[in-house]
């Protein structure tokens, strides 16, 4: 908790009737009910709350001569009615107040004071306060996927999130998306980004992929970078991303905020939260493919997403039923993979400690990459030239992932990686061999429990900073089959292989998931940007010690 620091104001105002002794400092706003006589209430104890100021929403001066106030959807409620108030003057002051599981709502307190002037003090002391705060956005530009999810994303924003919103002074301009990459192309081209501190998009996480895609593309290009080349240093961009989580999956929502909650990002955002994340790059043959920030999956994850894109209209469930389906195919697919390893850094993919609010690891990595490619020590380039440093592994593997942050979500709440960081430059690679059936299960289900998914003889991890993978194609098959697909023709013949390879064993190769999106190359070069673009979020918080059984959201 903040230190109180010197107070701007201190009176004695009434909140539900009852007299309150109320301080503002830079701080804090702090209400304590006065106890009149101790002699006769000895027991009753003076409770007192504090509000972070950083954590108020916005301050309301309620309309005193009608003795009612107007509330968002228009209609006008008697103000004793409501909350059992004095009459007089009165101040709202709306504030973050921490529920469950991570997840925030917008309370309100009414002061009631003995006059107008005190009154007007204290609401222009607070918006005073308020506008001090620079990291807040002031105007953000919005882009709704109307179709992702369970096509609730139009309906979650206007009625959860733009209220707020405008009771915040938040301005915004609404973009209701017409087609897949509508936000992306907009974003290279079309946007106005001066005129915004932020962008959002509400959806899930393939439209978070067209915003950092619309993003980052416009930053480097206005830098003059280099994007089909994989040794160029990415330019950091500038403006902060929020998400109103309205999709399938919505992992990074969930990563990066430890809730799935329209109402708590849309706080996150208005408060100004700050969470650098790392992006990977991905190249093949020194053309750009794509970005990724959270899952990079060949072999299981990326059937089960190939299989699933044509059962969109099953909604979120189409995920759960390809990945029975894919489990019950069991396919291991041939190739190699190098990576270089993540040295001389803080932290292990077997970590027992979690990236959670104000990681010291993401801090300490930050910095230390950062200072090493200014002294030229790590140099980008040097990366791939320093050839001693790769590690090879060959094999036959059912997955091959890799998670640049934990990847939690519903379906897995500590993440397929539990111990990645999301913002320490680098990507937890995760080999799971050829195994049987019953073993691939047993992994999968400890992504539900507390036992570790690593500690199996058929599973490895490693931490990395860049990595590249070459499919093993079927011998009878595989230089037709490259030439085809390199070629992009014949897709017809294309799709025969893959599905029915003449040498009738397991298909030759599987597809890579991007956060979600099919990649049309198989062999790929993957290279983590240490905290290429920044979220309004702050990254899971540890549980308050005590928990507020007083406060009726927490039970
Ligand atoms: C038996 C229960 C096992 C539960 C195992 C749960 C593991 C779930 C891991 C989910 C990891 C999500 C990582 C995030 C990826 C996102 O960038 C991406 C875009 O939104 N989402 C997906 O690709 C969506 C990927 C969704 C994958 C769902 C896989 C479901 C597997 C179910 C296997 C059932 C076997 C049952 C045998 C009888
Ligand atoms: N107006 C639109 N019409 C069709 N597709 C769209 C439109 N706007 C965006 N898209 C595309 O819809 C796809 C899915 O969107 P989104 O990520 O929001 O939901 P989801 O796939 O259900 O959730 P998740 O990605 O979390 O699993 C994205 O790839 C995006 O490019
Ligand atoms: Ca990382």
């Amino acid at each position: 908790m903040e230190r109180p620091g010197r107070l701007l104001l201190l009176s004695e105002l009434r909140v539900r009737n009852a007299a309150c002794d109320v301080s503002l400092s830079r701080c804090l706003l702090t209400w304590k009910r006065r106890v009149s006589s101790p002699v006769y209430r000895p027991f009753r104890p003076s409770v007192s709350h504090s509000v972070s100021v950083s954590e108020i929403i916005a301050v309301r001066e309620e309309d005193e001569d009608s003795g009612s106030r107007q509330t968002d959807d228009g209609s006008w409620n008697k103000i004793e009615e409501r909350e059992g108030k004095d009459c007089g003057q009165a101040f709202t002051v709306l504030y973050v107040e921490r529920c469950r599981q991570h997840r925030w709502r917008c309370a309100e307190v009414t002061f009631t004071c003995p006059d107008v002037a005190l009154c007007q003090r204290w609401v222009s002391s607070i918006r005073e306060q308020l506008a001090a705060i620079t990291s807040r956005p002031r105007r953000l530009l919005v882009y709704i996927n109307p179709y992702g999810g369970k096509r609730q994303g139009k309906r979650i924003y206007d009625q959860k999130v733009a209220p707020l919103f405008a009771q915040a002074g938040v301005s915004t301009d609404v973009i209701v998306t017409e087609y897949a990459n509508h936000a992306r192309d907009h974003l290279r081209k079309g946007a106005e980004l001066k005129k915004y501190d932020g962008v959002v998009c509400v959806g899930g996480d393939g439209m978070f992929s067209e915003i950092i895609h619309g993003l980052i593309w416009r930053t480097q290009t206005d830098g003059g970078v280099d994007l089909n080349c994989p040794d160029e240093t990415l330019l950091p961009c500038s403006l902060r991303i929020g998400i109103i989580p309205a999709g399938s999956t919505d992992c990074i929502c969930f990563a990066t905020v430890g809730t799935n909650d329209p109402v708590t990002s849309a706080l996150h955002i208005i408060v100004g939260d700050s969470q650098p994340m790392d992006v990977s790059s991905v190249h093949h043959n020194n053309t750009f493919l794509r970005y990724s920030v959270s899952l990079l999956g060949y072999g299981f994850y990326g059937d089960v997403l190939t299989d699933s894109e044509r059962k969109r209209w099953m909604g979120p469930a189409r995920y759960d039923f390809s990945g029975v389906k894919m489990f019950l195919t069991h396919h291991y697919y041939e190739g190699t993979v190098s990576y270089l390893p993540a040295r001389g850094i803080l932290g292990t993919p077997r970590d027992a400690a979690r990236c959670r609010s104000g990681c010291l690891v993401c801090q300490r990595n930050g910095q230390l990459l950062s200072d090493r490619a200014e002294n030229y020590e790590m140099d980008e380039a040097s990366d791939s030239d320093s050839d001693s440093e790769w590690r090879t592994i060959r094999g036959k593997f059912l997955a091959i992932n890799a998670a640049s942050m934990s990847c939690a979500c519903p379906r897995t709440p500590k993440g397929l990686s539990p111990a990645a960081h999301l913002a320490d430059g680098t990507t937890d690679l995760i080999l799971v061999r050829k195994c049987s059936r019953f073993n691939f299960l047993r992994h999968l289900l400890r992504h539900t429990s507390k036992d570790d998914q690593f500690d199996m003889t058929f599973v490895e991890v490693h931490r990395v900073r860049r990595f590249r993978f070459t499919p093993r194609y079927c011998q009878s098959d595989s230089d037709l089959e490259l030439d085809l697909r390199e070629n992009g023709k014949h897709q017809i013949f294309s799709q025969i292989f893959r599905d029915h390879p003449a040498c009738g064993c397991a298909p030759a190769y599987s597809s890579w998931n991007c956060d979600g999106e099919i990649l049309t190359h198989t062999a790929i070069d993957v290279r983590v940007h240490c905290q290429l673009i920044k979220l309004f979020a702050r990254g899971i918080e540890e549980p308050a010690v005590f928990e507020d059984l007083t406060n009726p959201c927490a039970i």
